[in-house]
C-alpha cells in the first residue's frame, strides 16, 4: 500500500541549514553541569544543527538509569538560551509530549520501541494535533516497513508536516558485530515509498561501540541519507548510558571530518554524460537478462509438462543440490558475491517450482 504523506523538507523548521542535518548530544542527559558543557562544546562545530539528550530512558530490564525525568527540560530551556541550539529529546507517552511541548522542545522522536505500538504513537499524535511540532520517527525493533510507515502516517494525520525518519537499526537474532543491525534495504522500501520523507541514521545505536561510529556514518552518507544522529558525552567513561557508543565533542568533530558526504546528483557535465552512457548499457544487459529468465522459464515450463505425464514431482532436491554448487563456484570464479548469487539462484528456484505445480495441479 502506497502511503500519501504532506511532508515538509527539513529547511522548513531548520531555515539556516546548509548541511546535512547534524543531530548530537548525550544519550542521556545526567546533571545541568554535564548537559551544559556537552551542549557549549557541540555549539562550537558549526556542522552541529540540534542538541539531543534523553530525559525517560526506555531501559530493556529494570534497575538501569531511566533518566533524570522532567527536571531535565529545564536544563533543555538553559541549553537553547546559552547555545542557540534547537533542543530534542525522545517521547514515549502523551504526558512527555505535553511537558516537552509547555518547555519548548523544538524535536521530539519516538523511540523504536515505542514505533512498534500503534496504540503508542497514536497517544502521542493525538497530543501533538494542531501544533507545527518537528518529530522523528525511529524505525521498529524489527524490519517492518508498513509499521515504520503507520507510525509516520498517523502522526501526519494529527497535522504533523515536519517529519523526519531516523535508521536506527533493528534488534538482532543472534550474536552480531552492531548493536542494532543495520537494514539499508528497508531503508530503500522506504524511501521508495516515500521519496520526500527526510531520513537520518543514528550510526550511534546501530553501532554500540564508537570504533564503528565514523564506517556506519560513512554509509549512511552513502545510501542518501539526509544527516546523522550522533551521540556525544563530555566525558563517555563517565556516563550513566551506553558509555560504549558515545565520543567526546572532539572525537566526534574529528569523526565528522573524516567523513565525505555525498549529493543525490553533480552538476558536472562530464559525469553526467559518463553516467547516462553507463545507465544506457545497464538498461540494455538488464533487457537481456530478463529475456534470458524469460527463456529459462520456458524450459521450466516444458519440463513441468513431461513432468506432469510422467506423474514425476516439480521439486528435485538433488538436481537443486548440484546446481547451487555448480552456481556457487562459478559465482567464486567470476568474483561475484556467493550469497548473492545463492539468494538469486533460490529465487529463480522458487519461482520454477511455484510455476510447475501449478501446472502440475492444473486439471
Ligand atoms: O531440473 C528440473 O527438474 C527442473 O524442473 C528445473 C529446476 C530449475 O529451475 O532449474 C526446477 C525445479 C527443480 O527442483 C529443479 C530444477
Amino acid at each position: 500500500m502506497v502511503a500519501e504523506l504532506d511532508i515538509m523538507p527539513i529547511s522548513h523548521w531548520l531555515p539556516n541549514i546548509d548541511n546535512p542535518l547534524l543531530i548530537a548530544g548525550p544519550c542521556s542527559l545526567e546533571t545541568e553541569e554535564q548537559a551544559l558543557a556537552t551542549a557549549h562544546e557541540l555549539a562550537k562545530d558549526k556542522r552541529v544543527f540540534v542538541y539531543r539528550g534523553g530525559i525517560w530512558k526506555p531501559r530493556t530490564r529494570p534497575g538501569s538509569f531511566e533518566g533524570v525525568g522532567s527536571i531535565g527540560l529545564e536544563w533543555m530551556k538553559r541549553i537553547k538560551e546559552e547555545t542557540g541550539l534547537p533542543v530534542g529529546t525522545e517521547v514515549a507517552n502523551a504526558q512527555h509530549v505535553e511537558e516537552c511541548l509547555k518547555a519548548g522542545v523544538d524535536v521530539m522522536w519516538i523511540g523504536a520501541r515505542s514505533t512498534a505500538s500503534p496504540f503508542t504513537v497514536q497517544e502521542i499524535a493525538d497530543v501533538l494535533k494542531g501544533t507545527d511540532q518537528t518529530v522523528m520517527v525511529k524505525n521498529p525493533v524489527n524490519p517492518d516497513v508498513q509499521l515504520w510507515i503507520g507510525a509516520l502516517e498517523r502522526l501526519n494525520q494529527a497535522g504533523i508536516k515536519n517529519l523526519v525518519a531516523i535508521h536506527r537499526g533493528f534488534t538482532p537474532f543472534r550474536e552480531s558485530k552492531y548493536r542494532n543491525y543495520p537494514s539499508w534495504k528497508t531503508v530503500i522500501e522506504l524511501k521508495r515509498l516515500l521519496p520526500n520523507l527526510p531520513i537520518i541514521g543514528d550510526p550511534s545505536h546501530i553501532a554500540g561501540k564508537r570504533e564503528y561510529l565514523l564506517e556506519i556514518s560513512q554509509k549512511a552518507f552513502d545510501m542518501g541519507l539526509d544527516g546523522l544522529m550522533l551521540e556525544s558525552h563530555i566525558d563517555p567513561s563517565c556516563a550513566l548510558s551506553d558509555k560504549a557508543q558515545q565520543v567526546t565533542p572532539a572525537d566526534l568533530g574529528k569523526i565528522l571530518d573524516a567523513l565525505v558526504i555525498k549529493y543525490a546528483s553533480s552538476d558536472d557535465p562530464l559525469f553526467e554524460n559518463k553516467l547516462e552512457e553507463l545507465r544506457g548499457r545497464i538498461d540494455q544487459i538488464d533487457h537481456e537478462m530478463m529475456e534470458i529468465l524469460a527463456s529459462r522459464m520456458e524450459l521450466v515450463n516444458q519440463i513441468g509438462e513431461y513432468k506432469k505425464q510422467n506423474k514425476v514431482t516439480a521439486l528435485q532436491i538433488n538436481r537443486w543440490a548440484q546446481m547451487m554448487d555448480d552456481r556457487s563456484n562459478l559465482a567464486a570464479k567470476l568474483h561475484l558475491d556467493e550469497t548473492f548469487v545463492k539468494i538469486l539462484f533460490q529465487l529463480i528456484h522458487e519461482d520454477s517450482v511455484r510455476q510447475q505445480t501449478e501446472l502440475i495441479e492444473k486439471k
